[in-house]
């Protein structure tokens, strides 16, 4: 194969986690857009379909019924085995269907420091969980979260010291050893 496309035979459902500001929207839509396949940002989804913004959700309903939407929209989103690649919401692999729905996929981690997330995130108000000092905020989530995309990851990628383009290159070269076995 030559040119910037790759086959996507045997490539499966492709699915990013990781904290906010790891690059998960931004890696995943090269890494579509590299293998020809569709990409799904379920952060996006959630806005689109409800016709909100994410912060809105959060301050207005509270973090509980945006889990709700979260845990619907990733579900939906998992089910099947469409070839695509999928880009999930920084808390979203905490919730246990969520878990329980990566199962069958390919699922790769976008690990972070929390001062490199912070670097790139700035002060996005975006994102509400970061709201006041982002940098310490990052710590906590990480601290929290990192077993558990630990657990559920089955390729881990680090992403302070490359830049995107780099790491979609680095999943689709694991993704080759893969499929060679
Ligand atoms: N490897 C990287 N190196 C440097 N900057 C990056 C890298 N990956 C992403 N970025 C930049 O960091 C910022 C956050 O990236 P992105 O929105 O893709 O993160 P995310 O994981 O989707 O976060 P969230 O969980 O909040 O949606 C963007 O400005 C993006 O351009
Ligand atoms: O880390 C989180 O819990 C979140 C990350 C974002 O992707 C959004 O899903 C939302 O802002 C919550
Ligand atoms: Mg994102």
């Amino acid at each position: 194969m030559s040119g910037t496309e790759v086959s996507a035979e045997q490539v499966g459902m492709l699915v990013l986690i990781g904290a906010p500001g790891a690059g998960k929207s931004t890696v995943g839509r090269r890494l579509a857009n590299r293998l020809s396949l569709p990409f799904v940002d379920v952060d996006q989804l959630i806005e689109q379909t409800s016709g909100r913004e994410i912060a809105d959700i959060f301050a207005t309903d509270g973090e509980a019924t945006f889990r709700e939407l979260e845990r619907a929209a990733t579900v939906a989103a998992l089910a099947g085995s469409e070839e695509q690649v999928v880009s999930l919401g920084g808390g979203a692999p905490m919730t246990e269907a969520i878990a329980e729905a990566l199962a069958p996929h390919h699922v790769v981690w976008l690990k972070v420091s929390p001062g490199a997330a912070a670097d790139r995130v700035g002060l996005n108000v975006a994102r509400p969980l970061l709201l006041g000092n982002v940098r310490s905020r990052l710590v906590s989530l990480l601290n929290a979260r990192t077993p558990t995309y630990q657990r559920l990851a089955d390729h881990v990628v680090e992403t302070d010291d490359h830049g995107a383009d780099d790491i979609v290159e680095l999943i689709i070269e694991h993704r080759r050893e893969l499929e060679r076995r």
